[in-house]
């Protein structure tokens, strides 16, 4: 049965005249990678400071079955989060750091061994933070968020500054925390990035959510096509469409591929009509165009 370790209802927030949130509502299943995607100022850094109780708000939060207010949240104990840019004492060094946030439990010290080690932060743990780069600093805040391994993991765009190395990194991490359980709420407005991530998506634009759909069903709503050189390009497109295919280029011909068309048959129909093929390529849609076509609806 599924587990909601996040659920939030009705969430709105205005900063002054201007209302940022409107009614948001969704859930975070236990053990699933959850994207938030909207466009600059959608308003997704807002919905993650609302639930952290980083800004006041109206709505219902609740963590792990416990309702978390602005005054009483204690939930957030088993919530880690990077928002913005991580808060870091610059004379401290990223070890210091991650020694003040651990919880004093038993496992400290090896909670921070293994943070170290997951994110590759070997190098420059016991320097001083002040020297860090953007992607240091980045990947200091994510080790925080984790360190205490908190049931839902917020990250509000973690891949910012990241080299693409420390990018897949992070991805494989994220993954590995996951099979062991553990939930993710993430933003990004970079879709690519999510794409190899999410598998729940809630997409907001201008404060409120405007779809909830799985990573599956997007990837299944883009569009798929083929693209083919032949010996007589303009015929074998007149071929093609005479056949009640979607052609939509001519050279070379883009055939667009609904769920009922198969490459079989589209090459089918052009050889039986003497058409000879000297190149088949596949081509997918545009994933980012798949999301900005759901926003149009
Ligand atoms: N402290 C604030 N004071 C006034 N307006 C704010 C404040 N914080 C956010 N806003 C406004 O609320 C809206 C949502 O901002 P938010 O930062 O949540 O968007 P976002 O989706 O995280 O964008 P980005 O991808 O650029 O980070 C924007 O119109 C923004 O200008």
């Amino acid at each position: 049965m599924e587990e909601t370790v996040l659920s939030v209802r009705r969430l709105s927030k205005s900063f002054g005249r201007k209302q940022a949130l409107h009614h948001v509502s969704f859930d975070c299943q236990a053990g699933r990678i959850v994207g938030l995607i909207g466009a600059n100022g959608a308003g997704k850094t807002t919905i993650m400071k609302a639930i952290l109780s980083l800004i006041k708000s109206q709505g219902d939060i609740t963590i792990n079955g416990q309702a978390s207010t602005f005054n009483h949240h204690a939930a957030l104990a088993d919530v880690g989060a990077l928002i913005e840019y991580p808060g870091i004492y610059p004379f401290l060094s990223g070890r210091d750091h991650l020694k003040l946030f651990a919880r004093p439990t038993a496992d400290k010290v090896q909670r921070i061994q293994t943070v170290i080690r997951d994110l590759h932060l070997a190098p420059y743990i016991d320097r001083r933070v002040k020297g860090y780069s953007l992607g240091m600093r980045q990947k200091m805040g994510i080790a925080l968020a984790l360190v205490n391994q908190p049931r839902l993991v917020i990250l509000d765009e973690p891949m910012n500054g990241l080299d693409p190395q420390a990018t897949k990194d992070l991805r494989e991490l994220i993954k590995k925390k996951q099979a062991q359980g553990t939930t993710f709420l993430i933003s990004s407005h970079i879709l690519g990035e999510l794409q190899k991530l999410a598998e729940d998506l809630i997409v907001i634009d201008h404060g409120r959510v405007v779809h909830q759909t799985t990573m599956q069903e997007l990837l299944a709503r883009n569009q798929h096509f083929l693209v083919l050189t032949t010996d007589q390009d303009l015929r074998a497109a007149g071929i093609l469409a005479e056949n009640g295919y979607l052609v939509t280029a001519h050279a070379p011909i883009r055939v667009q591929l609904r769920a009922a068309d198969t490459v079989a048959a589209v090459l089918k129909t052009l050889t039986s009509n003497g058409v000879s093929i000297e190149d088949v390529q596949h081509e997918d849609g545009d994933f980012e165009q798949s999301i900005l076509d759901m926003l149009r609806e």
